[in-house]
């Protein structure tokens, strides 16, 4: 046992230390064309690492990115890269990077909440994690299902992914602000996006994009990877969809007859789909679409006041909520939030609660894509008054489910 563990910010001398130690608890191997991509976008700054015997022992990392919440668009600090060594599991030191990781946050004061991944959905929930998206997946038989319709007025370009990276990436953030859970990518998180690591592409072709364009200016992209192959009945290609990202109605059928009518393609998978996506209505046989869920991005309230009055409502809202927070004291209590479709604001008041729940309930809840009643039928909030958990589930839903579309 080592009883010399230091925790400290790491530095960028930690990069290759700290890609091993991620690599290997994830069951991998690091890849030295990753190292030079995550290198783009590490911020050893805000990230917490804990030594022993000269090596990293332990890591939890921030990206400092925003994310579109309901109505609003905010900073949000991107919790990755949690790895303990093997060799020091089930000693703490995951509790450690946790508490160091709040520090930071609570210290720059300006990311309400704090959202990440899971690899296992039962670690988060004791942080004050809620599930707050879903993430939906797609395998399309495309011999089933078709997706008809008329000529768009726009032009289909198929291009390599880093060669139009500014025209994706203003589409992106075009489209991006209007659904929740989707991240910004400042800095360099383009050329990240675009790098087409060989190690990325596990089996099949490298990166492709096509472009919708509309007098020569994109209004979607969809990227994607490709796998040929034959049976004794003929061609199986598969198609891998990446990201389909479009700001009007013909962008996005567009682009998904295209996917979907590939020459030799057999079947379409798409991992990150909405919930309510437009185009389980567009198909001529939804059957036609074998459908899986799984949790998506988990969704911290770090700063209560700041969180709940940066995000609007669906309908006017006026609600005592009694919350309990057993890692940010300072979220403990009640707040009375009142607000509505242009503004909102939570205050501290000493008036009876109308509902009761942690912290965790509230990140659930608060891309608008998880309903405080179904958590009250679950038991995970109590109802003091039935008529304020109508309301308030109401008002904090939203028209569009968060679209969770990048693990990172
Ligand atoms: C945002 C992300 O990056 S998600 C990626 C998370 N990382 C991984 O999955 C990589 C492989 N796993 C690991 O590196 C480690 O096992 C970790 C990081 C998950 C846990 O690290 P440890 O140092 O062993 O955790 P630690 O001992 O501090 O445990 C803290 C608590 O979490 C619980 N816990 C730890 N791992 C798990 C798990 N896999 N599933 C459920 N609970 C867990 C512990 O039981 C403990 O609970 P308690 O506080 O109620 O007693």
């Amino acid at each position: 046992m080592d009883n010399n563990l230091e925790l400290r910010a790491a530095t960028s001398d930690d990069l290759r230390d700290l890609g091993e130690l991620i690599s290997r608890a994830f069951l991998d191997d690091l890849d030295d064309e990753f190292l030079k991509v995550f290198e783009l976008v590490d911020e050893p700054e805000r990230a917490r690492v804990i030594t022993g015997d000269g090596r990293i022992v332990a890591n939890g990392s921030i990206l400092t990115r925003d994310l579109t919440v309901p109505g609003a668009v905010i900073p949000a600090a991107h919790v990755t890269g949690v790895a303990v060594a093997p060799t020091h599991r089930r000693r703490g030191l995951l509790n450690q990077i946790m508490t160091a990781i709040f520090d930071d946050i609570i210290e720059r004061g300006n990311e309400p909440i704090a959202a990440l991944w899971a690899s296992e959905g039962a670690i988060y929930g004791r942080y004050g994690y809620g599930r707050a998206s879903w993430q939906v997946g797609y395998k399309i038989a495309v011999r089933e299902t078709t997706l008809p319709g008329v000529t768009p007025s726009g032009r289909l370009r198929q291009a390599k992914p880093a060669d139009v990276r500014d025209q994706l990436a203003s589409v992106y953030e075009r489209a991006r602000v209007l659904r929740p859970g989707i991240s910004g990518r400042p800095g360099h998180w383009w050329e990240y996006h675009t790098a087409d690591l060989k190690v990325w592409r596990r089996g099949m072709s490298e990166l492709r994009a096509v472009l919708y364009e509309v007098d020569g200016e994109a209004e979607g992209y969809a990227t994607w990877r490709v796998k040929g192959g034959w049976d004794d009945t003929g061609p199986k290609g598969e198609v891998a969809v990446g990201e389909v990202m479009a700001e009007t109605v013909e962008a996005y059928a567009a682009l998904w007859r295209f996917l979907l009518s590939i020459d030799l393609v057999r079947t379409v998978k798409y991992s990150f789909a909405a919930p309510d996506e437009p185009l389980t209505h567009l198909v001529t046989n939804p059957q036609g679409m074998a459908t899986w869920v799984e949790p998506g991005l988990w969704i911290r309230v770090v700063d209560i006041a700041a969180a709940l009055s940066a995000r609007r409502y669906a309908a006017p809202i006026d609600v005592v909520l009694d919350v309990a927070d057993q890692r940010v004291p300072a979220n403990a209590g009640r707040w009375r939030l009142t607000g509505g479709a242009d503004s909102a604001t939570c205050e501290p008041t000493t008036d009876a609660p109308d509902l009761s729940l942690d912290i965790r309930e509230l990140g659930a809840v608060y891309l608008g894509g998880t309903s405080l009643t179904t958590l009250a039928d679950a038991g995970l909030v109590t109802a003091h008054s039935p008529a304020a958990l109508a309301a308030a589930s109401v008002a904090f839903g939203w028209h569009k489910q968060p679209l969770s579309i990048e693990v990172f």
